[in-house]
């Protein structure tokens, strides 16, 4: 019976300040190192052991995995970080403030592109300041693929190479996974684990430092759903 622990980041201080996020490398606010930590000591107190620890190339959640590994002494777990976790390119989006985009475009349309499925938000032009064009961490990504806002259904299909060569193989093999990402990143992975409709998906929330836990038969078949809820103080 393998582990497969899912963290969304705790809050970032874009979340803070409600603005559109997406692969801008923001950090983690005060209150999102404590979430983190609370993830971890959540972690420790459930027993939970991992063999392998996976995140973003984006800091709020490599942050998060560190806080919540050393809260739970397993600081030493080997770790992998990639692309495929970011969380999804909100394109032109990115930097806006929601409440005043919806202002400017309508609620409607705003939860659209935040919510929806297939539908694209405006794209990034490839000379927009906070193009990742330029960015050293991406060099090896193909020009072509290299995404100027994605929504859920596009970054589902770059999350399923990560899940399939790297997740897949281990839970089969019994082994124990974390892997801290991004709220829209997590839904994606969420969607394929759960078998969750186009429809139903606009409804998944992922709260930030709330550990996930899915246990999984030799089938690759969940048969629990756990969340470490957050301590309310
Ligand atoms: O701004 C973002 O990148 C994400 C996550 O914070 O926002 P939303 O929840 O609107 O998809």
């Amino acid at each position: 019976m393998a582990k497969l622990v899912l963290i969304r980041h705790g809050q970032s201080e874009w979340n803070l300040e409600n603005l559109f996020t997406g692969w801008v490398d923001v950090n983690l606010s005060e209150k999102g190192v404590e979430e983190a930590k609370n993830a971890g000591r959540s972690l420790k107190a459930e027993g939970l052991e991992f063999d392998y620890a996976y995140t973003s190339v984006l800091k709020r959640a490599i942050k998060t995995l560190h806080f919540a590994l050393e809260e739970s002494d397993q600081l030493w777990v080997p770790e992998t970080k990639t692309w495929r976790l970011n969380e999804r390119h909100y394109g032109a989006l990115q930097g806006q403030n929601k409440a005043e985009a919806a202002e400017k475009w309508g609620a409607d349309q705003v939860h659209i592109w935040r919510r929806s499925y297939d539908v694209l938000p405006p794209l990034q032009a490839a000379d927009a300041e906070g193009s990742i064009a330029n960015d050293r961490r991406y060099a090896d990504l193909d020009a072509r693929t290299v995404p100027a806002g994605e929504n859920l259904k596009v970054t589902l299909e770059r999350v399923i190479p990560f899940w399939q060569d790297e997740v897949a193989p281990k839970l089969k093999d019994g082994k124990n996974i974390v892997i801290a990402a991004h709220g829209n990143s997590l839904r994606a992975l969420s969607k394929y684990i759960e078998n969750i409709s186009d429809d139903d998906i606009l409804n998944l929330e992922m709260a930030t430092g709330e550990p996930v836990v899915y246990t999984f038969n030799e089938a690759l078949e969940v048969t629990d759903k756990k969340i470490l809820t957050k301590n309310k103080d």
